[in-house]
């Protein structure tokens, strides 16, 4: 029988932040009402550089770091993680990176039933302002000039300024040829 688990105050929420938006930034500020801190895993964390993922781990870590910050929030834990490929070893791998946790936050079907086999218990986020507050959204928006920073949180903006992130992203679009 599995040993039970020791209340640790902690959450665990998984994203790709790419980028780091406010949507997130919303729902961790409701989740940080119902828990003591919070984990969260950047996740794909060995991809970068492509349409769908453009941004690396430790640029995506200073995306969150630098905005959660700015808002005086300090009770939190970063920990990126990369893919695995085998999906029922994956809730293993992310505790072998993370500190314990009493519960995860996620919408993503798959991340869900795949904590809810481990015996995790598993809630939704509210959805909110999803037209903007959506990383292919404001990918789309920073590849056609639209405004996108005022989706995102100030610090995120001046960390995609200082990267050249713009022109990354609108180069990822030509082809070689
Ligand atoms: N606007 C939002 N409101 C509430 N939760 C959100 C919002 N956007 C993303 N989330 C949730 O945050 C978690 C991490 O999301 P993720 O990093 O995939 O962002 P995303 O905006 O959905 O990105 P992409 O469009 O690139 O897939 C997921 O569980 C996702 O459902
Ligand atoms: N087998 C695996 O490596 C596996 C399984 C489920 C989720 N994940 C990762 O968890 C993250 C989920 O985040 P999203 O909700 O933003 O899609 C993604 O980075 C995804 O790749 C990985």
């Amino acid at each position: 029988m599995a040993k039970p688990r020791k209340e640790t105050g902690r959450a665990f929420m998984v994203g790709r932040f790419q980028p780091f938006h406010n949507g997130h930034l919303a729902v961790i500020k409701e989740i940080l009402k119902e828990n003591r801190s919070i984990i969260i895993g950047i996740g794909s964390a060995q991809y970068s550089h492509t349409l769908k993922d453009p941004f690396t781990a430790g640029e995506r870590h200073l995306m969150i770091s630098s905005s959660l910050e700015q808002e005086g929030i300090y009770n939190f834990y970063l920990v990126p993680i990369e893919d695995v490929n085998s999906n029922p070893l994956w809730v293993a791998h992310v505790e072998s990176l993370t500190p314990g946790f009493d519960r995860v936050y996620t919408n993503n079907p798959l991340v869900r039933r795949l904590f809810q086999e481990s015996g995790y218990e598993v809630r939704s986020m509210k959805l909110l302002n999803r037209k903007d507050w959506s990383g292919t959204s404001i990918r789309k928006k920073i590849i056609s000039g639209e405004d996108w920073k005022s989706d995102v949180p100030k610090a995120v903006a001046e960390i995609i300024e200082e990267i050249d992130g713009v022109t990354r992203l609108r180069e990822l679009t030509q082809s070689d040829e």
